[in-house]
């Protein structure tokens, strides 16, 4: 049963649990919380844990050391992904998360590193800024409706970037993230675990018999294929029609700049599209997720909130801090990452990427790479086909980097000086490895910072109260739904600087 019919020199796999005939270790994983299990194994398997489920290799890595030398070092063996007969059916193959190893990710990935690498995501500055001023006001005005704020900041965020269009206040009206979210909601219909795991099982089924539970939301498909392409098109022609440059002569959207870099036939656009899409889909739920942990974090902890304050208005007196006085507040860069860390919203390396998949296999929150060859490593046969994953939450709970690792406590990431420490790791519980790194990360990083120092320098999060005037309980728990974002939890939201707080009253809102 351990070994894997192509291992020619005989050596061994990856040790790990126990595998059933046929079923392997299917109902050994928590299918709510899989990274759980996956921890369990490290603890008596080790750093790589290899895995079966109903014939599927699974490659579990545990450690960070494991996860960069296999994803990174090795990444021409390890950038591959599963293939998704459903991907094809329903529309969704372009999205740039989704395709194999080749020519056509090469481009996507060129594509996204010139409209979202380091520095065009830096040429947004104003716009993460002028955003996240909305984001303060609204949770000032609205408190209640946290998650709606989060999610609008994050998505209008990208559509502005990406089409040069403004969302309208309140998303619930923009076409854009209406249908995204049609199309996202047949797809979870879907791509049920069952369904996924029986196709992944037996891929020469193609398509499942009508018998078959959930087989009937097949006719979904053509409907799903059309909004798919209305996501694709409509937008990108917004952007192709605002080609009006900038007051400093910036091109107005990535859109019009890869229009105006010149090479536009067909098939490149066509490139673009996917890309402009896999980037919204990709970017939206990922930050609103992330700052929705961050305000859990923020509330639990009003000490850190006094000391991120007094930090800011050491630096920037009543002004509002931006990016030039990133450097001078490291105590708000060490927040970031502890939010980053303390609960991984992608505990097993992949992002909710609009539901798509998200339960495949019973791997919850787990697409993985997928080995395009047969691989050795210490000693232990890596097959060809295999889906490796990478454990985030174990490498976040691991001890010896981050003693008594539940506890958010953003000094762990500051000398005692009060520097940033040099974190080898800083960074990698969110964003993944070698070549399928997330292309949005810099984005990512610059629209959570934006945030984050824009709400620590303006208000407070406290208790709410309830009727009699006590405090309402927060109690700090995780979905383990699509994205692990924390449930929701009542709070209340007050300035605490009105200077501040009257500037970004003034700052121009979109209409
Ligand atoms: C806090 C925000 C975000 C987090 C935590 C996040 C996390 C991730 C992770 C873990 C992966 C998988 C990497 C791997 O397979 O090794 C990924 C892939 C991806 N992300 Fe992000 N992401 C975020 C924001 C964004 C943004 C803003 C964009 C676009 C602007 C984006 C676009 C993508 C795309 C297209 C992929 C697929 C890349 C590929 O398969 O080659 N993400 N992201």
């Amino acid at each position: 049963w351990r070994s894997a019919s192509k291992n020619s020199n005989l050596l061994p796999l990856p040790p790990g649990p126990r595998l059933l005939p046929f079923v392997g270790n299917a109902f050994d994983i928590d299918v709510s919380r899989p990274w759980l299990t996956y921890t369990h194994w490290k603890e008596k398997h080790g750093d790589i844990v290899y895995s079966r489920v109903l014939g599927q290799h699974i490659i579990i890595i545990n450690s960070i050391e494991v996860a960069r030398e296999l994803l990174d070092r090795r990444s021409a063996i390890y950038s591959d992904r599963p293939f998704i007969q459903a991907n094809e059916e329903f529309g969704t193959s372009f999205n740039t998360a989704y395709l194999p190893y080749g020519e056509t990710l090469r481009i996507h990935r060129k594509l996204f590193h010139q409209t979202f690498g380091a520095e065009a995501s830096a040429e947004y500055r104003d716009l993460y800024f002028r955003r996240a001023y909305e984001l303060v006001i609204d949770l000032i005005n609205v408190p209640h409706k946290l998650e709606k704020h989060l999610e609008l900041y994050s998505g209008s965020l990208i559509i502005t970037a990406i089409y040069g269009y403004e969302t309208p206040p309140g998303a619930d009206g923009d076409p854009l993230i209406n249908r995204t979210r049609e199309a996202t909601e047949i797809a979870k219909r879907v791509l049920a675990p069952e369904r996924a795991a029986l196709l992944m099982a037996f891929p020469f089924l193609g398509h499942l018999p009508s018998w078959f539970p959930g087989a009937s939301d097949r006719r979904l498909a053509p409907y799903c294929r059309k909004l798919v392409r209305q996501m694709l098109d409509e937008p990108f022609e917004i952007g192709k029609a605002k080609m009006t440059m900038t007051d400093d002569g910036r091109p107005p959207s990535i859109v019009a700049k890869f229009l105006d870099a010149g090479d536009t036939s067909p098939a490149q656009e066509e490139f673009m599209k996917g890309v402009a899409v896999s980037g919204f889909v990709g970017g939206t739920e990922t930050t609103a997720s992330t700052l929705h942990s961050f305000m859990l974090a923020m509330l639990l902890h009003p000490e850190v909130q006094s000391r991120a304050l007094a930090e800011v208005n050491v630096v920037c007196g009543d002004n509002l801090p931006s990016f030039e006085h990133r450097p001078s507040l490291p105590y708000i860069e060490a927040i970031c990452r502890e939010v980053l860390r303390w609960q991984p919203i992608v505990p097993l390396g992949w992002p909710p990427c609009s539901g798509y998949l998200i339960d495949l296999l019973m791997l919850k929150k787990g697409l993985p790479h997928r080995t395009s060859q047969d691989d050795v490593y210490q000693g232990y046969f890596i097959p060809k086909g295999s889906m490796v994953l990478v454990n985030e939450w174990a490498i976040s709970r691991d001890e010896s980097f981050y003693p008594d690792a539940s506890r958010f406590d953003p000094e762990r990431h500051l000398t005692a000086e009060g520097k940033l420490k040099d974190d080898p790791l800083a960074g990698h519980f969110a964003f993944g490895y070698g070549r399928r790194i997330c292309p949005g990360r810099h984005f990512a990083e610059l629209s959570l910072w934006a945030a984050m120092v824009s709400i620590l320098s303006t208000v407070r999060i406290t208790k709410a109260k309830d009727l009699e005037g006590n405090n309402i309980p927060v109690i700090p728990e995780y979905t383990a739904g699509l994205a692990m974002q924390p449930k929701p939890f009542a709070c209340a939201i007050t300035s605490v600087n009105s200077r501040r707080e009257e500037y970004m009253r003034a700052a121009p809102r979109a209409d």
